[in-house]
């Protein structure tokens, strides 16, 4: 049998799962205090973080060598970083852009290769399925914490965003791209059915379904042009240096806003996605019968009134 071939490893594979936890709960305790750049160099290896304008936070997939793959660390680290942010007051909108030549080249095809040592050390079925559903279950969340997260999240992507680069976009509010822009939705032609959000969220996205499932199972490569036609990216720009930058100043303009108010407006958008007018309306009232009560409201209405520029608390 293929995976028993891998061999009987289950000491190696228990003090790596021991690892991974000790690793998740280090890196808790060096985010719980909301101060992320005093602890970034020592939380995140895979991701950089900054803040470039005020209440905007600029996070950077950061494995430039590797083509921004994902490894172990990346999933974990992507989690932790949108669920910090979250709940971290300094943040109202979140940028997410790559550092060199690609966005992404997908899963770490050897850090995948581990994966598979790891689950040959488990001679028993049942174990080995509760081992892949512990680790796709993680490999989801870290995808969904884009959408989790209560700020609006802007992708901007430049080259290839391969695979899992793709379930990972589009978990965001907002993509833009470079014109250098390529993707594929490519794991048919690594053997798998995509299960870390795009068979999910690409043919809500793109309208066209006929499309979106063209794409899912052909693993075809598509342009920059061809994405924004197909609603996936709402704008490109000729260089990646102008999409970040158009990124950031997006960004900029959601960050004056009431964060009560840009806050609900995800909330509320995320949550009539995938159900009916009327539950939507009912989830927006609940919302609204506080934040209608909130002085972002009185202070925006005035503000409109006088045309000042109002200033908002931090939430
Ligand atoms: C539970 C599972 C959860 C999630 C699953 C997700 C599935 C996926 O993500 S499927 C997609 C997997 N990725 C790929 O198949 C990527 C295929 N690679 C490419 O398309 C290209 O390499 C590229 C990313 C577009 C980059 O092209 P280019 O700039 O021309 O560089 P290359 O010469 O092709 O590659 C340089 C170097 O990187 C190695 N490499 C490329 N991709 C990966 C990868 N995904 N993992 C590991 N290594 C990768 C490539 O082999 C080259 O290595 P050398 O040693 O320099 O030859």
């Amino acid at each position: 049998m293929a995976l028993r071939a891998l061999g009987n490893k289950s000491h190696a594979l228990i003090s790596s799962i021991g690892l991974r936890n000790s690793l998740i709960t280090k890196v808790e305790r060096n985010m719980s205090n909301n101060n992320l750049h005093q602890h970034e160099g020592i939380s995140f290896h895979t991701l950089n973080v900054t803040t470039p304008k005020q209440f905007v936070y600029h996070v950077e997939l950061n494995r430039p060598k590797k083509l921004n793959t994902f490894n172990k660390d990346m999933w974990i680290e992507i989690k932790q970083c949108f669920e910090h942010l979250s709940t971290n007051p300094e943040c109202r909108v979140i940028v997410l852009s790559a550092a060199g030549k690609h966005f992404s080249g997908g899963l770490d095809l050897t850090d995948a290769m581990k994966l598979g040592q790891d689950l040959g050390a488990q001679d028993d079925v049942a174990r080995r399925g509760a081992f892949l559903e512990h680790t796709i279950k993680l490999y989801q969340d870290s995808m969904s914490s884009l959408e989790v997260c209560a700020k609006p999240v802007i992708a901007a992507m430049h080259s290839g965003c391969i695979g899992a680069g793709v379930n990972l976009i589009t978990a965001a509010d907002i993509r833009y791209c470079s014109e250098d822009a390529f993707f594929s939705v490519k794991e048919v032609d690594i053997g798998m059915a995509a299960d870390v959000g795009v068979l999910q969220r690409l043919p809500k996205i793109v309208g066209n379904v006929s499309l979106a499932r063209e794409l899912c199972y052909t693993a075809r490569r598509f342009g920059a042009a061809e994405a924004h036609n197909l609603g996936l990216v709402s704008k490109v720009f000729p260089t990646k240096e102008a999409c970040v930058e158009g990124a950031l100043e997006l960004a900029e303009t959601i960050a004056e806003k009431s964060p009560i108010a840009v806050q609900a407006t995800k909330a509320n958008l995320i949550y009539s996605q995938s159900r009916t007018n009327q539950e939507g309306l009912d989830h927006i009232r609940q919302i609204n019968k506080l934040n209608l009560q909130s002085e972002d409201f009185a202070n925006a209405a005035v503000a409109a009134l006088t045309k000042e520029k109002p200033k908002f608390s931090k939430l």
